[in-house]
């Protein structure tokens, strides 16, 4: 709990307006509660024992007032408390995403986007709450109870001695119970993180799941998640629901011990009047609403601190690839000087060589498992070599400004990400698009005829994962969107597979025509794809088992032979 308010409060010092507000609103509101306990001491003395007409007009405007004075100050709090809370709670959502987006690729394989999307949006919400209404509760109440107190104690100190000598009572069980509530809330945020992970591959993988008739087993898996999820909820609301009866029985003993205690002094011991009884007992009573409201406000922030662990845990993630410093404005050469990647205990590549400059396309080619797709993760930097170095114009890629080394470099794979947006705006990704750099791009790819065709050319909205468009497109859209970034390292991975080999053909003729400003990697299980590389590297389980012309490796290299059942005797 002191964590969660040494993260949450500070965030609270830039809202002094609203703060000053809110505590004009508290203290009006708490004022006002404890007046009317207050004002049943004259209604009872004045009016009622001391028949005191005139008290019986005054004493009703003092009620309309206090109540008016209770409604101003509740709204006044709330709406401060809650602006600030939704405020907050919006740039935690950003400061989140933004984290999560610089985090390594390493962090994405270990996290569902399930689990994530249920951080950003579940946990954060149960922490919104907290901060916007619990919190704001816990204050308000608080200044409430110690308002009611002070009617309490100045009515009868010793009255009030014999009610709340029994307040401890109530602290046992409540702790018990946010303990266990903390406990559930975890699992439940769990729980609920699994269901959308479901939900997240099922709509993912749709088309697989309806062609293997595979929804009774989908829908299995997310009944019994749900139903677990159920369970949880349901005990969550259970031990939360046992805290008010538990706190209602400490009153109403306390309440009782009153009536016997104070009763005996109104009417035996004559030391209290009856109008400072009933006051006594009306702040009495006033008290066990805001209590449970305070034990409520409780239960519930232990929930929130559960789900700010959780949050925690993602923004304390540090990135493993730090960025360097050096700015990269060109790339002329890219070398791998003995270099091994391990992912955790797999080692996916093992001393691996290579210097490859400006004018070359590359072709990787091996079993699948062999170690392309990893030496692309290295160019990128989505990982660092475990030993070894990797080096863009000599210079260790780790002393190279992350972003800039990106920045040069346009990479197609098979998983094409098309968003519901203009044709113009998925070929320029992220910037501005320039409509004739797009056109360009776009006759580069192969893709113009179909483009110009439509009705509205570039401005055509394709919907979200390019559903409208058939694979082929799809992937020339992929490569279009590469062509325009004007990088000086290209990488296919399997960029072309889709592709009738006519137009796989046409692609390629773009890509040597424009190889003279490129470095090219180019990942392909065809042979065609990759036979007029410069250099061709064949992997076998995390090394390279040759490299050459697809001359030289026809003859020379048995494992280039059995992948594309070359005859020895070639
Ligand atoms: N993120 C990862 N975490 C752990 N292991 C990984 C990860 N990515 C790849 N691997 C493992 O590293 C090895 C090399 O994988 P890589 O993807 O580089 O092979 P590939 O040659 O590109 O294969 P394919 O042709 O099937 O795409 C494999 O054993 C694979 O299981």
């Amino acid at each position: 709990m002191k964590k969660f308010l040494a993260t949450y409060l500070p965030y609270y010092r830039d809202y002094s307006g609203k703060i000053a507000m809110a505590i004009v609103g508290m203290f009006l509101a708490s004022a006002a509660t404890a007046a009317i306990a207050y004002m049943v001491k004259p209604l009872m003395d004045r009016i009622f024992v001391e028949h005191d007409v005139q008290m019986l007009y005054i004493l009703p405007a003092f009620i309309i007032l206090a109540f008016v004075g209770k409604g101003l100050g509740t709204f006044m709090q709330s709406y401060a408390l809650s602006f600030i809370g939704q405020d907050i709670i919006r740039k935690l959502r950003n400061r989140m995403l933004n984290h999560m987006m610089h985090l390594d690729m390493d962090f994405h394989f270990r996290f569902h986007s399930g689990e994530l999307i249920s951080r950003i949006s579940n946990d954060i919400l149960r922490v919104q709450n907290a901060i916007s209404s619990d919190i704001a509760i816990l204050l308000r109440e608080f200044v409430t109870v110690v308002a009611l107190l002070a009617v309490v104690i100045y009515q009868s100190p010793m009255l009030a001695l014999y009610s709340l000598i029994i307040i401890p009572l109530a602290v046992y069980p409540v702790e018990v119970i946010s303990r266990k509530i903390k406990k559930l809330s975890h699992q439940s945020q769990e729980q609920n993180s699994d269901l959308l992970s479901s939900l997240s591959e099922i709509f993912a993988n749709y088309e697989m799941i309806k062609s293997y008739n595979a929804q009774e087993y989908e829908l299995g898996t997310f009944k019994e998640r749900n139903l677990r999820f159920f369970k949880t909820n349901i005990k969550t609301v259970k031990v939360q629901l046992m805290l008010v009866p538990i706190l209602e029985l400490v009153a109403a003993v306390a309440i009782t011990a009153v009536i016997i205690i104070g009763g005996r002094e109104v009417l035996i011991a004559k030391t209290l009047t009856t109008g400072e009884f009933f006051s006594f007992l009306t702040a009495l009573s006033l008290l066990i609403d805001p209590l449970r409201r305070i034990s409520t406000a409780y239960s519930h922030l232990q929930d929130a601190v559960a789900a700010n662990e959780r949050i925690e845990q993602v923004l304390h993630y540090k990135p493993m690839i730090v960025s360097g410093t050096k700015q990269l404005d060109h790339v002329d050469t890219i070398e791998f000087e003995n270099v091994t990647l391990r992912y955790g205990d797999t080692v996916a590549l093992e001393n691996i060589s290579l210097r490859a400059q400006k004018g070359e396309v590359i072709g990787l080619v091996g079993d699948s498992g062999g170690g392309k797709s990893s030496m692309v993760n290295l160019i990128l930097r989505f990982y660092d070599p475990a030993e070894g170095v990797v080096k863009i114009n000599d210079i260790d890629a780790r002393e190279i400004d992350v972003k800039s080394l990106r920045d040069r470099i346009a990479i197609v794979t098979q998983r094409i990400y098309i968003s519901n947006d203009t044709i113009a705006a998925n070929i320029a990704y992220g910037v501005e698009p320039d409509e004739e750099k797009v056109i360009e791009a776009l006759k580069k790819a192969n893709l113009w005829d179909f483009v110009a065709s439509l009705p509205e050319g570039i401005h055509t909205v394709l919907s979200e994962g390019g559903t409208n468009l058939s694979g082929g497109q799809r992937q020339r859209i992929a490569i279009a969107r590469a062509l325009y970034k004007n990088p000086d390292i290209l990488i296919l991975d399997e960029a072309t597979s889709a592709l009738d080999n006519k137009s796989e053909a046409a692609i390629i003729e773009t890509i040597y025509a424009l190889k003279k400003d490129l470095i090219v990697f180019m990942i392909a299980h065809r042979l065609t794809t990759i036979e007029r590389a410069d250099k061709i590297l064949v992997f076998e389980h995390g090394h390279i088992v040759c490299q050459g012309s697809k001359e030289t490796l026809s003859k020379e290299c048995e494992t280039f032979k059995k992948l594309y059942h070359i005859a020895s005797d070639v």
